[in-house]
């Protein structure tokens, strides 16, 4: 190697340092989440979990079928307390609040931290109506105010230009792709702070996905994501931190770059070269 590369090659890793010191010394948590356990029943699927979300980031949850991965993400907004067996201990703050406190009110956390699931689940209403739905339950009537709402959460979903035209038709009426980014635009027209997403590509074709990451990379600007992927390409893609679970514990969290060129536990290594999973 000449000098030159062999000087630019160590520039390059400097500069690499320090935007990462500097990542890491501006980045605020909206999640600090403290030997979170979780049991169904008698089975434990969540064991001692660490670890702190950043905010304006999107956080990759990856490893195998079955390890835990959504059970976590919807302990986030507690929603995995709709199964009545579920058993939890531990502390996750969310901006500095307890959300296990009996006095955190569960429906304030879940206007803050909206929800995306794997399959498209529009509700069979017209576009405008799922859009709606959240600002009306939260008492908005207006209709040039629900107006507004509407088209920004579609801009905002990157719908808009697609959908614009047909408001009042029917939801299902539209294809597996656009239906997903309705499905983004309901979550963001209550305005949360954070959007779960739990696979939300998996039932796409890959046209779709790329919009739906595109789309992901955008929002980050303004919310924090946090997604549950099986695909470790899309985590490399679209992530800037990497979660690996495997059997309920999380294994290891570092920067996605770092997780994927420098693994430092055996088990992401042995998954993300293919060993196993
Ligand atoms: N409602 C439930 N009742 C009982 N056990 C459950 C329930 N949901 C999940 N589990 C169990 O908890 C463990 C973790 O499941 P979870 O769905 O969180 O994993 P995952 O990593 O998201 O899997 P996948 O990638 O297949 O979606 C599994 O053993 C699963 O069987």
């Amino acid at each position: 190697m000449t000098t030159i590369v062999k000087e630019r090659n160590r520039q390059k890793q400097e500069n690499r340092n320090l935007q990462k010191r500097g990542l890491d010394e501006t980045m605020n948590n909206v999640f600090e989440v403290k030997d979170l356990n979780l049991w169904y029943g008698n089975d434990q699927a969540l064991y001692e979990v660490s670890m702190d979300v950043p905010e304006n980031k999107v956080t990759a949850i990856i490893g195998p079928s079955g390890c835990g991965k959504s059970t976590y993400l919807k302990t986030l907004n507690r929603m995995v307390e709709m199964v009545p067996i579920v058993k939890t201990s531990g502390s996750i703050k969310y901006k500095g609040q307890e959300i296990f406190n009996g006095k955190y009110r569960v429906e304030d956390l879940r206007t803050k931290v909206g929800m995306v699931f794997q399959k498209p689940n529009p509700f069979p209403k017209s576009i405008y109506d799922n859009i709606a739905y959240g600002p009306r339950i939260h008492g908005i009537k207006k209709k040039a105010e629900l107006d507004k709402i509407v088209e920004k959460s579609l801009r905002g979903a990157a719908i808009w230009d697609e959908v614009k035209d047909r408001l009042n038709e029917n939801a299902f009426g539209l294809s597996g792709g656009q239906q997903q980014r309705i499905c983004i635009a309901r979550a963001l027209a209550i305005e949360p702070d954070v959007i779960l997403m739990d696979e939300p590509t998996s039932a796409l074709d890959p046209i779709s996905t790329a919009k739906v990451e595109d789309l992901v990379q955008e929002l980050k600007k303004n919310y924090s994501i946090i997604i549950v992927t099986h695909n470790m390409q899309q985590a490399a893609r679209i992530s800037d931190k990497t979660a690996f679970f495997l059997n309920g514990e999380m294994v290891e969290f570092a920067e996605t770059d770092d997780l994927f060129s420098n693994p430092k536990d055996k088990r992401t290594e042995d998954y993300i070269t293919g060993r196993f999973g």
